[in-house]
């Protein structure tokens, strides 16, 4: 731990602009009159090998306490500032058809990206220096030598209720995109059950859906390109931001995707079920296997996160087309998928 901790410090030395960068963050929270908080300091709290460790053995990690009662309160300030304001966008799902890409907005869900757009930056001061302090990536590319963690991104959210949610998806696709590590801070203080918002995570094959409720002050952190999630629907106003955590200059070693002949076990899988399950869990197959295994509650989040449309419609008639080839195509290896499902068979899975 102290070797770790040694190299941590030479790494946060060797790079003074992040630490500039992060300085003004806070000198604008601080012009505001707000509390200067140690972003630096919290996210070495919460970042440890054990949390690093969860992570990469279950592909998720819960970190509850992350900045303290009164800085979540001043995060959740700027988001419900932001909104109220009109400069928050309205969330899109993207449906790529027939080589053409159609945007089907998301009921009450808004959003802001402050990476790029330097109004936003100004008016969500404490948001921005969060983006700016590099603290949680070095330390979980130190943790987790599967990643290298080298640039992020951040996007805040309010949630106005009234049913507000995301269908089930991944959050990146390794051919295309670097991001790997995706991070959120929930904000909610007084959230009870009945105001629905969880965050349900689909970590299969080594456990049930797991839902977790937007709690104040929470960290979730999950890989961005293997954990399938949703948000269930909201009947109250829900803020959140995520950083996306992702490793752009290693992209070009990323494998190119296989074709699924050349996965396939040469044996039939009764005859060799250990070669079927390592199939199955190949990160290419494995997100077919889970569209197949949860397909009647991703149709359902799809339809509760759209209003009715043709364009929803569309959006559904393809994902039942999808769910029918990948049956088709995986056909023999139901049997083995529905063991899965029910927690008979133990595998390790890669989750990044
Ligand atoms: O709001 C959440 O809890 C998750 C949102 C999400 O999945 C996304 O923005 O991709
Ligand atoms: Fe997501």
């Amino acid at each position: 731990m102290m070797a770790l901790r040694a190299a941590f410090s030479q790494v946060r030395e060797s790079n003074g602009l992040l630490y500039t960068l992060a300085h003004r963050g806070f000198t604008a929270a601080a012009r505001k009159g707000a509390d200067v908080p140690d972003v630096t300091a919290a996210f070495e709290r919460a970042i440890t090998p054990d949390v690093a460790q969860h992570l990469s053995d279950h592909g998720y990690a819960v970190v509850d306490g992350i900045f303290g009662k009164d800085v979540a309160r001043q995060l959740r300030a700027e988001v419900v500032e932001l909104y109220e304001r009109g400069l928050m966008r309205k969330n899109c799902t993207h449906l790529v058809k027939d080589n053409a890409t159609s945007l089907v907005e998301k009921s009450h869900v808004h959003e802001a990206e402050l990476t790029l757009d330097a109004n936003i930056q100004s008016a969500a001061p404490l948001c921005s220096s969060l983006n700016s302090d590099r603290t949680m990536a070095t330390l979980l590319s130190l943790f987790m030598p599967q990643v290298t963690l080298d640039s992020q991104a951040i996007k805040l959210q309010y949630n106005a209720g009234g049913g507000g949610c995301f269908p089930v998806h991944l959050d990146s696709d390794e051919q295309l995109d670097g991001r790997r590590v995706t991070a959120i801070f929930y904000l909610n203080p007084d959230w009870h059950e009945g105001q629905g918002g969880q965050l349900r995570l689909y970590p299969f094959p080594s456990g049930p859906p797991l839902d977790l409720p937007p709690l104040e002050d929470r960290l979730v952190l999950f890989s961005s390109c293997r954990m399938p999630h949703r948000v269930m629907p909201a009947t109250a106003p829900r803020c959140c931001f995520t950083i996306w955590m992702s490793q752009s200059r290693r992209r070009s070693f990323v494998r190119s995707a296989p074709s699924l002949a050349s996965l396939e076990p040469a044996a039939p899988p009764e005859q060799d079920p250990a070669a079927a399950v390592r199939f199955l869990m190949h990160p290419a197959v494995k997100q077919h296997v889970c569209k197949l295994v949860y397909g009647e509650e991703w149709a359902q989040s799809l339809q509760e996160s759209h209003a009715e449309s043709a364009v929803r419609e569309a959006m559904l008639q393809q994902h039942w087309r999808e769910v029918d080839v990948i049956r088709r195509s995986l056909g023999k290896y139901l049997p083995t998928i529905e063991r899965l499902r029910q927690g008979e068979l133990r595998t390790r899975v890669e989750w990044f």
